[in-house]
């Protein structure tokens, strides 16, 4: 059923608009701010960006009918046109009449019995981060997030022990490739981006690096055709019903999509889970006795999940407030409606998890950090589908599950055996990215007994 079809929602026109830039200021300098006020105005808002106009669905029935409508509402834009630049035909950036094949590929290697074999990845590349801390260090608490899940999706994708190297060519040359690509989706001046600066050149030489790496592992696999539990095997080996299987380019892509989806998508929870637990002394409490009594100091491993729902909680709240992928777009392919109103072909259809998880009329108290809400006999007061951390419809994250578990496993094990103890005195300010980041976020280490 479409939004329509229940009730009528009202258009509205974002305010603030100035002649030629229209609302571009503020979405691209106070966006946080800016975004969850757009409820008041309507359930569909009308924004102008320079000359052209875009539709925000700023309430949970009218994001919905844009996530199940993917061949109306598709993916396409500025944002998704830069993205394809590193990304291809990925399954995250491809449009419609090529994803479900581009899934079927993928879609094997977040199967139940893999996600085991990554929780293992996890549990050793969290003891040794762990294990590299000194008491009384300061450290960033988002640069060693970062650290730890890129260490931990390379070796998802390249778990041959020859891999090594590759493993730590990813962890050198993605972070500068990410930041290069963010740089050309807000700015987007190709002849700009083309000039030879030394963040250019820097971007150049990463993304040559990465490249490179890939070749050299498609090669070494193909030569070495061992059964391995990691994402290459998972699509070299994959076949359509006709038994053609996918390209070199079309692995390259899909490998550089699960960089950019999963690395710092999973860093930003983790960081802010930490942040939230500093900040909410009664919560951390709480946290630390469950760890303490599952773990005894241990790091922990897959089998440990279902005795953590408390760490669970505060990570599915966590992402609740501070929801990592905080801004998605589609584009209207063909003449339409959405929410009863219409929208022309070709328009921008943008909505914000960030907004919609502050939404009062969804959530109770919507700033407050609450782990509880989502026991389950206060969450099932809440619409379903709710929250849209992960998307939703036939688009939604396909490491959902595997998050979940990487972020889980992550903190209970940190916490085992430390305590991040926020500087005094520093305060942080959600920073709007490619990814919903804390900005620096210094913390001192204590040791836990
Ligand atoms: C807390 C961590 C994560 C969050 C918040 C997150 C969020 C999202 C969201 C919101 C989407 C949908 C975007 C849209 O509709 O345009 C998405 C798609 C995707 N995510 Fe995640 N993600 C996370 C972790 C991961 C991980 C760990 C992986 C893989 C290792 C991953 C792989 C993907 C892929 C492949 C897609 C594209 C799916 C498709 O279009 O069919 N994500 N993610």
């Amino acid at each position: 059923m479409v939004a329509s079809e229940r009730r009528s929602y009202r258009l509205g026109r974002a305010p603030g608009g100035v002649p030629l830039l229209g609302n571009a200021l503020q979405l691209f300098r106070t966006p946080l701010d800016y975004l969850p006020g757009l409820r008041h105005e309507g359930d569909l808002v009308r924004l102008k960006i320079g000359t052209s106009t875009a539709y925000m669905a700023c309430t949970h029935d009218v994001v919905q009918e844009v996530l199940h409508n993917p061949r109306t509402f598709d993916k396409g834009g500025e944002f998704i046109d830069t993205m394809k630049l590193l990304l291809g035909d990925g399954v995250g950036t491809c449009p419609a009449a090529k994803h479900r094949r581009q899934r079927r590929f993928i879609q094997p290697a977040f199967q139940r019995d893999r996600l085991d074999h990554y929780c293992r990845l996890m549990h050793d590349e969290v003891t040794a981060l762990a294990g590299s801390w000194r008491p009384g260090a300061v450290i960033d608490a988002g640069t060693e997030m970062s650290r730890l899940t890129t260490r931990v999706t390379a070796r998802m994708m390249f778990s041959a022990d020859i891999a090594a190297d590759a493993v730590t060519a990813v962890q050198r040359n993605f972070p500068v490739v990410w930041k290069g690509v963010y740089r050309r989706m807000v700015i987007p001046l190709p002849l700009l981006h083309a000039l030879p600066t030394p963040a250019n050149i820097r971007f150049t030489r990463a993304l040559r690096r990465l490249d490179d790496v890939i070749i050299r592992m498609l090669d070494t696999y193909r030569r070495d055709t061992a059964d391995r539990d990691d994402l290459l095997t998972v699509l070299l080996t994959a076949r359509d019903e006709r038994g053609i299987g996918l390209t070199d380019t079309e692995i390259h892509d899909e490998l550089m999509t699960v960089l950019a989806a999963g690395v710092e998508t999973p860093a930003s929870g983790l960081t802010w889970a930490f942040h939230l637990l500093a900040e909410n002394p009664d919560v951390e409490r709480k946290l630390l006795a469950e760890v303490d009594a599952v773990l005894g100091g241990r790091p922990a491993s897959a089998a440990d999940l279902s005795a953590l729902p408390y760490t669970q909680r505060v990570v599915a709240e966590a992402l609740r407030l501070y929801p990592p992928v905080w801004f998605i777009t589609r584009r209207a392919v063909t003449d339409t409606r959405l929410a009863g109103h219409p929208v022309p072909a070709g328009s921008s259809i943008v909505f914000s998890p960030y907004a919609l998880h502050r939404d009062p009329d969804v959530f109770r108290d919507p700033e407050r950090f609450d782990p509880d809400r989502w026991l389950p006999e206060n969450a099932c007061e809440l619409p379903r589908n709710a929250t849209i951390t992960f998307g939703g419809g036939s688009r939604k994250c396909l490491g959902d599950v595997l998050a979940n578990q990487e972020v889980t496993l992550a903190l209970a094990s940190i916490t085992a055996a430390w305590r991040l103890r926020p500087l005094p005195g520093h305060r942080i300010r959600p920073v709007a990215k490619a990814e919903l980041t804390t900005g620096p976020l210094p913390m001192t280490t204590e040791a836990r007994s």
